[in-house]
């Protein structure tokens, strides 16, 4: 089946979406891919409902018309007929996940991009997962493994978008996934702070800094690191203690300090694995960034590579992943294990939207 998928992460940066041709077990093809960005106008109104306060009902509709136009634009800049895709798989955007107190919230109205668009969406993907007792993510391990069938195991493929995730995949194809902690975010709005532009672009930044060796020690004491994968968190949660740990630092040794942040968690990670990988492939924006490629090969004991090295597209790889879940969720097939978000038992996933 011809499958859209549509991804707005946590970095805030855009839409991402992406075809595929699938079956929700295997990929036959990859279609083409964008990522249509963000005005800063619409950055601005996500980050104000965050938590789930504020206008939430006006910025998800409006949220939806853009994805509707996103789709409507990318299905005619591609010669592809609307009819001739199965279905969307729409993530929508997080604006809060306290899987503890049971709780995953994702914006985005899947009748409405249905009823706009002329396709069936699936939406609303980690609900049943964090009802079940589920952190509700990662969700993308199941299309990792797909796509890392004939790669030689055990290896971590790790996606730095603004939380850092990591799926690990044994020889015969059993999985480990997790949350690392943050990816780039902490760093994005740090940018933003210091420079006006979200992003430290190629790591300019951070490498005129210097890493706060201390602070970085310090980071690790967060209590998310004690805790077993699997285990997911929101956004922001390392937000208060990484900002007082880089307080009084140049704009330059706090984007130093704060890309060390991460690369170190990832690192902690790699202690998590059932036995050691043979490599690291990177997805997300954070490959783009070679201040925290360098910090990452520094820390880990095998290669670091950009998922490129094996022939994806890791700009498109999370909205290929929902295209690929939406057909797995409409197969009845299993979208989470206890191996990836420790939900008790494997689950379906997955509210379905017909136009
Ligand atoms: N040239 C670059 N230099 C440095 N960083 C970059 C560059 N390009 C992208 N990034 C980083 O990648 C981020 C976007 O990554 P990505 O699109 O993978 O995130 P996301 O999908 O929104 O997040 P998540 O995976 O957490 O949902 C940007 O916010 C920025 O931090
Ligand atoms: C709750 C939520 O939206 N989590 C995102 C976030 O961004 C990266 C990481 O944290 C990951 O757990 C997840 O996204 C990807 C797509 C996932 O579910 O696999």
């Amino acid at each position: 089946m011809l499958a859209l998928g549509l991804m707005s992460g946590t970095s805030l940066d855009g839409v991402d979406i992406a075809l595929v041709d699938t079956d929700g077990e295997t990929v036959a093809s990859f279609g083409p891919a964008a990522t249509v960005p963000y005005s800063a106008e619409q950055r601005l109104a996500l980050m104000e409902i965050l938590g789930g306060k504020g206008a939430v009902e006006q910025v998800e509709r409006d949220f939806t018309l853009f994805h509707a136009q996103v789709v409507r634009d990318f299905l005619a800049e591609h010669g592809i007929d609307a009819a001739k895709v199965g279905v969307a798989g729409f993530h929508g955007h997080t604006i809060l996940h306290a899987p503890a107190e049971r709780r995953t919230w994702q914006i985005g109205d899947g009748a409405l991009l249905a009823s706009e668009i002329g396709i069936a969406v699936v939406n609303d993907f980690r609900s049943a997962d964090v009802a079940a007792g589920g952190q509700g993510a990662p969700l993308v391990p199941v299309y990792h493994r797909a796509l890392a069938a004939r790669l030689e195991g055990p290896l971590a493929i790790l996606n730095l978008g603004g939380v850092g995730n990591v799926t690990w995949i044994s020889e015969d194809g059993s999985l480990l996934a997790f949350d690392t902690g943050p990816g780039n975010a902490l760093l994005d709005d740090w940018a933003m702070a210091h420079t006006g532009r979200p992003v430290d672009v190629d790591g300019a930044l951070s490498a005129a800094g210097r890493v706060r060796r201390d602070a970085v020690e310090a980071f690790l004491h967060h209590t998310y690191f004690d805790r077993q994968p699997p285990k997911s968190v929101d956004r922001d949660e390392f937000h208060a203690l990484a900002w007082e740990l880089v307080k009084g630092c140049s704009a330059e040794d706090g984007a130093a300090t704060l890309t060390a942040f991460t690369a170190a968690s990832v690192a902690l990670a790699a202690y998590s694995f059932p036995r050691p990988v043979k490599r690291w492939l990177v997805t997300g924006g954070g490959r783009r960034n070679p201040e925290m490629m360098s910090a990452l090969s520094r820390g880990l004991s095998a290669p670091v590579e950009p998922v490129e090295a094996v022939g994806w597209n890791g700009d498109a790889l999370e909205a290929q992943a929902f295209a690929f879940l939406a057909v797995r969720s409409l197969a009845g097939l299993m979208l989470t294990y206890p191996e990836t978000t420790g939900v008790s038992s494997p689950q379906t996933g997955g509210r379905r939207h017909v136009p």
